[in-house]
């Protein structure tokens, strides 16, 4: 499937963060229950604890009808994976073509990137290149220049995340989230993690940001609101 992102309407996505295939059933049934508001599934893989049971669980996964992003988060962008095995993680869902989209890491070394790029557009991946800053929300310059350099390697979406330590945090990346797009057509997804943040996820499509992260039964990153509670709050302010 060839997801579509950035298409007018903000798009809601949800972390799955199973460690096992208990977890898996749990958290599927719930994506069920709350389906009306979820437009895309994230499977965050570093919460994955069992390897003998990881395509299992993928096929109980992908059988939902939203579109699934693969996430790999390592330590080094605020998850649980070492960046060490980020490849040979990512090998057995790749090479089975489970799920439509794969998250690849701005911080890993430019030789993993593109390994783990090769492979998933050989196998009809879209590639979301991402970066997460868990400090700080830089200055404009630089956060110009991060986004300049993701998209000169030509993902198909691009991600960037920031902490943001005030309003004016959350406000310089709204506004450059709005210049960017504004100049690009790749899609960008943007917020500011944090409680100074909220207005990123509730706000950022209206400056071009394609998806905003809710959460499931537990947030996957600071500032995430349930995902029902957003999905209301996007489409009370966006018709
Ligand atoms: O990159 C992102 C965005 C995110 O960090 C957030 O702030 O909502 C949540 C992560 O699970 C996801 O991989």
């Amino acid at each position: 499937m060839s997801f579509q992102f950035g298409t007018g309407q903000t798009q809601t996505a949800v972390s799955l963060m199973p460690h096992n295939l208990d977890d898996c059933v749990r958290e599927m049934a719930l994506v069920e229950q709350k389906q009306a508001a979820i437009d895309i599934l994230e499977w965050r893989l570093d919460y994955w604890q069992t390897p003998a049971t990881l395509l299992t669980a993928a096929h109980q996964i992908v059988a939902a009808p939203q579109p699934v992003i693969l996430t790999l988060r390592t330590t080094h962008d605020g998850g649980l994976a070492d960046p060490a095995v980020y490849l040979d993680r990512y090998t057995p869902l790749l090479s089975a073509q489970i799920g439509d989209v794969v998250d690849i890491e701005w911080s890993l070394p430019e030789a993993v990137r593109k390994a783990v790029s090769a492979l998933a557009r050989a196998n009809g991946y879209q590639v979301l290149l991402s970066h997460h800053d868990l400090k700080k929300t830089p200055d404009n310059l630089t956060l110009q220049k991060q986004l300049a350099a993701m998209h000169a390697t030509h993902p198909d979406i691009l991600k960037l995340a920031t902490t943001a330590q005030s309003n004016d945090d959350t406000t310089r990346l709204m506004a450059l989230t709005q210049s960017f797009t504004h100049n690009h057509t790749t899609p960008l997804i943007t917020m500011a993690m944090s409680e100074f943040g909220l207005a990123s996820r509730i706000f950022g499509g209206q400056f071009g940001s394609a998806v905003s992260f809710g959460y499931l039964e537990h947030p996957s990153a600071s500032g995430q609101l349930p995902i029902e509670q957003l999905k209301g709050l996007l489409t009370m302010h966006q018709n």
